[in-house]
């Protein structure tokens, strides 16, 4: 039985972005609670066009139907899949040697040439030639989410007494990924054991994940039982990751989560999470404000640059 307590609460942004005193401070506590009993939220309010989700997710049709050779074309050995595709079956959870059934391709962070972090990010590829769109779409709703999970990390930085900005500051220019995911038929493509997302934390902060195409999504409640989080259309379904968990001392969780495969084995589906990532030189380190009397750090100050890598050669992707 998953206990009475657990619940994915649904919040409006803009009852924090406009709203009253009163209507910012529940925002603030129901999102905070929310996060901090199940490592989740939903999120509804929030200026994330559907025009650029659902452009997006054209895009994201249009590049994954293209012939593998093609898409091949757009995977950048040794990379990491930091950026363009990533094939079938390649990236695996921490404790599943079977690869996953998706694919995917990675937009992060554009910024001008001159910028000093240009150079460790490396350029985005684009498939210019077969999806003309697909920059324009994707780059609208990286912005878009961006945008959104920074006015979340402050609802948060309130909810725990932290200065406003201190965790939305982490991700100015960071290093944060879109994810188009496309999880193909079970009849077309499938391997032995293979799920289509086995259990997981995610690495970054947050994952903003607008509504996916279809049902699947299930989180792992306190009580070990899978519960569906599946956010309704126009919402986007919220998760902390490992850096937030570890920058706030385990105050809020990264939940388990994972993706089921489909009874029928015809279903596609396509979801689009944003990983939030502070840029690499952010050191993630518990402020000693949010210690209470006699509570030790649970962990050595680390980069998120170095806390990232270690994590991708842990998933197998470097
Ligand atoms: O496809 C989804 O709904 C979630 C995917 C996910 O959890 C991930 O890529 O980290
Ligand atoms: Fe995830």
């Amino acid at each position: 039985m998953a206990s009475p307590a657990f619940q994915v609460e649904t919040v409006h942004l803009s009852q924090f972005r406009e709203g009253s005193a009163r209507e910012r401070a529940d925002f603030i506590r129901v999102l905070g609670d929310s996060f901090r009993h199940t490592g989740f939220v939903k999120v509804a309010g929030h200026r994330v066009q559907q025009t650029d989700v659902d452009g997006a997710y054209e895009a994201a049709r249009a590049f994954f139907a293209l012939p593998e050779e093609t898409k091949r074309r757009y995977q950048v050995p040794g990379g990491g899949g930091a950026r363009g595709f990533t094939s079938f079956g390649s990236e695996h959870a921490k404790d599943n040697p079977v690869g996953d059934l998706k694919e995917f391709w990675h937009v992060g962070q554009e910024l001008p040439a001159g910028h000093p972090l240009h150079a460790a990010y490396g350029d985005n590829l684009w498939p210019e030639a077969e999806v003309p769109s697909f920059k324009a779409h994707t780059l609208a709703l990286y912005h878009a989410l961006e945008d959104c999970a920074g006015t979340l990390l402050e609802a948060l930085a309130l909810y725990l007494s932290l200065p406003e900005r201190s965790l939305a500051d982490m991700i100015l220019d960071g290093n944060s990924i879109l994810r188009l995911i496309h999880y193909p038929a079970l009849k077309d493509r499938y391997l032995e054991g293979g799920v289509r997302s086995s259990a997981h934390e995610d690495i970054n902060l947050i994952t903003l994940l607008p509504a996916a195409t279809d049902s699947g999504l299930q989180l792992l409640d306190r009580d070990g039982v899978w519960r569906a989080v599946d956010g309704l259309a126009g919402e986007i379904v919220a998760d902390a990751g490992d850096m937030l968990s570890r920058h706030l001392n385990l105050k809020i969780p990264s939940t388990t989560h994972r993706v089921i495969n489909p009874d029928s084995a015809e279903a596609v589906r396509y979801s689009m999470p944003f990983f939030c990532h502070p840029r690499p030189e952010v050191v993630l380190d518990c402020p000693e404000a949010l210690l209470e009397a006699g509570e030790a750090k649970r962990f050595e100050p680390i980069t998120a640059h170095a806390f990232l890598m270690q994590r991708l050669r842990e998933i197998g992707l470097i």
